[in-house]
Order: C-alpha cells, then structure tokens, then sequence
C-alpha cells in the first residue's frame, strides 16, 4: 500500500519561561492510501500536538524541533506560506473538538461555502459553488435547503456535520479528527462517524482519529498506534491491540474501557498518573506504573521489537495468553 502520510523522528517541544518539555519524542508513523489510523493514549500524552504539527498549525510555544512530515511526498515543514495556505485544506484538513464553534454563526452556511471554494481557486461561480455545497451537506445528512441558514439557527451535531462537510470540499488526501464528536452525545457521534467512513469509501482519503473513546476508535480505525508520554509505545491493527496487545500500557488503557471488555462489572485501570514530562526517568517511561516492570525496565530504555508492520517498545511484552 502507498503511504499518504510519512512522520518520522518527530519531535516538539513547548519552551516556556519555566523550561522546556519534550511532548512529542522521536514519533515516527506512516498512514497508507484510505487507511485509518487512530492514536490513542491518556490525556497530556501528545495526540493533539502531533496533529497540529502536521498541518503547521502548532503554535509557540510549541516548537516542531526535529523530524519529517511528507503528505503525499511533499516535505511539509519545508513550504512557505503560500504553499502552506494551498496546502491546507487541499491537502490535509481537521475537525477537532470545538470547530462547530469556528463557524460564524451569523454568516449563511452557503457564504461560508463560498469563501472555501472562492478562496482556493475552485469556483468563483456562486451557482456552481451552491451545487457543490449542497451536495456536501446532503452527504453528511444535512438536507440542502438548509445552506441558506445560519449556524445559529444549527444543533451542535448538524453544526460538527456541516464544518466536516466543508474540511472535505477540496478533497483533501487526508483528514484529521481530533475529538471530533466528544461534544455530542453517543448516537449523534455514532451516526456522524459512520458517515465520514462511507465519504472515506467515495472520496478515498486517509484518516488520522484521535479521540479518547476506544471503542469508536477500535470500530473505525484500521490501525492503532497507543502513545504513552510522547511515544508511540505500541502499533498494531485494531483488533491485535483489542485481544492481543503486547505493550502493558496498551492492555491497561484497553481495560479501561467497559464497552471493550463485554459485561464486566468492573474496570482495571491502570495505577498511578501519567509521567511529568519534566521528570523522564531513565529506563522505560512506564515502568513506575507496570505490573511488568522488573529491574531491567528501570535501568533501560526499551528497544522496538517488530512484529511484521507492527511493533512494541517492552522489555517484558505480554504473551497472548497473557492478554
Ligand atoms: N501551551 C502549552 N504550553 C506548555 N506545555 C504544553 C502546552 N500545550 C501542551 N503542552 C504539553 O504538551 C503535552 C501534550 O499535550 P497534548 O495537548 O498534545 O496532549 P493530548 O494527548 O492531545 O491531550 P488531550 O487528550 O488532553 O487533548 C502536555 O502534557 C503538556 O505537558
């Protein structure tokens, strides 16, 4: 499979007045052509800044310090602002938590539109621009009529629905969702989902999902890659990290979900909190909290052990019988 996305050695840094944290450390994934990879690990953990980091949207003090980002082979800390511009949107677009809330609620969803299309040099034709809008918020369940509207008069659901609609007018290689239904309760997140998988199949782009809702994550997504500390400590597909994950962290934060585990009554958890990025301890960064760790683990930082296209960094991997 061709890859669409290539991050490798990425690292950012927040430098504040108070020092400096490494919140994403020698991150390295690839995402392949209409496949859909989710990142998944506690909060802190890094998820948000590696999505921001690929579209340059990152701000200080968030430093990108080493790495590279290809989308669709163009090296994409190398372009310059207007390239960057044409870029976004064309090539890569996101949805995050709170970006129903970019709309301007007092402008017509179809000016909205308009500006989209005008902006990157798709259409300044109006008519043209209206057809091609109302058959993006038909795709995700918004009945056309309702482009002369404004957000306002929208719910929260058909609001995330509407600024999906536009993140994939320019058919973008690849879209990333950050969050992007946590606000909305479980059946509206279902339905939208399921929605932005069928456009998937239609307009085949990529996916990167973030979200902390495992369930959905492990639904929807081909890939996982679990993030402990900023490091993707584990990647596998979905349903090798749901029964056979190797990585303690993985099988602690897996059960931490009851939806994951059936009829359980009660959730495992996973023991003490999430490391200080400012306190990196000198072997592995999970091991203060690992029903696995023995002396080796506190010594010395795991090596990646590869298993086909997957790996694990884990002195002491559970075995399947294990999991
Ligand atoms: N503006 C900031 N200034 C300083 N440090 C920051 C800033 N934003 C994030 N960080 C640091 O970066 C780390 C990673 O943050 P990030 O938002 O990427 O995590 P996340 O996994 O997306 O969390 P969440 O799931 O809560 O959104 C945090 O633990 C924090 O230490």
């Amino acid at each position: 499979m061709k890859n669409v996305l290539e991050v490798s050695n990425l690292s950012v840094d927040y430098v504040t007045l108070n020092g400096s944290v490494r919140a994403v450390d020698d991150v390295s994934f690839s995402i392949g052509e209409e496949q859909s990879l989710g990142l998944a690990g506690e909060s802190g953990c890094g998820k948000s800044t590696i999505a921001y980091s690929l579209m340059r949207l990152h701000r200080p003090p968030a430093l990108i310090a080493e790495g590279d980002i290809r989308l669709g082979g163009v090296d994409v800390l190398a372009l310059n602002d207007e390239q960057l511009r044409m870029f976004r949107w064309q090539q890569v677009s996101m949805v995050f938590q709170s970006a129903m809330n970019c709309l301007n609620p007092v402008v017509r969803l179809e000016k909205q539109f308009f500006e989209i299309f005008r902006y990157h040099g798709i259409t300044k034709d109006k008519e043209d621009a209206r057809q091609r809008s109302a058959r993006l918020l038909e795709l995700v369940g918004i009945p056309s009529d309702r482009l002369r509207d404004y957000p306002h008069q929208f719910s929260g659901g058909m609001r995330q629905r509407a600024v999906i609609a536009m993140a994939l007018a320019l058919r973008p290689r690849l879209l990333i969702l950050d969050e992007p239904t946590t606000a909305l309760d479980t059946v509206v997140q279902r339905d939208i989902l399921q929605r932005v998988y069928e456009l998937k199949k239609e307009f085949k782009f990529s996916i990167l999902f973030i979200t902390h809702d495992l369930s959905l994550m492990m639904e929807f997504c081909d890939i996982v890659a679990i993030m402990y500390a900023g490091k993707i400590v584990e990647q596998a597909p979905a349903q090798t990290i749901l029964h056979t994950p190797r990585h303690p962290y993985s099988y602690g934060l897996k059960n931490s979900f009851p939806s994951l585990q059936g009829d359980i009554e009660y959730m495992e958890g996973i023991p003490g909190s999430p490391l200080d990025l400012k306190k990196i301890p000198k072997g592995c960064r999970f091991a203060a909290r690992c029903f696995k760790a023995t002396d080796v683990c506190r010594e010395l930082v795991p090596e990646r052990r590869h298993v086909g296209d997957d790996f694990f960094d884990c002195h002491n991997p559970l075995q399947p019988s294990e999991a």
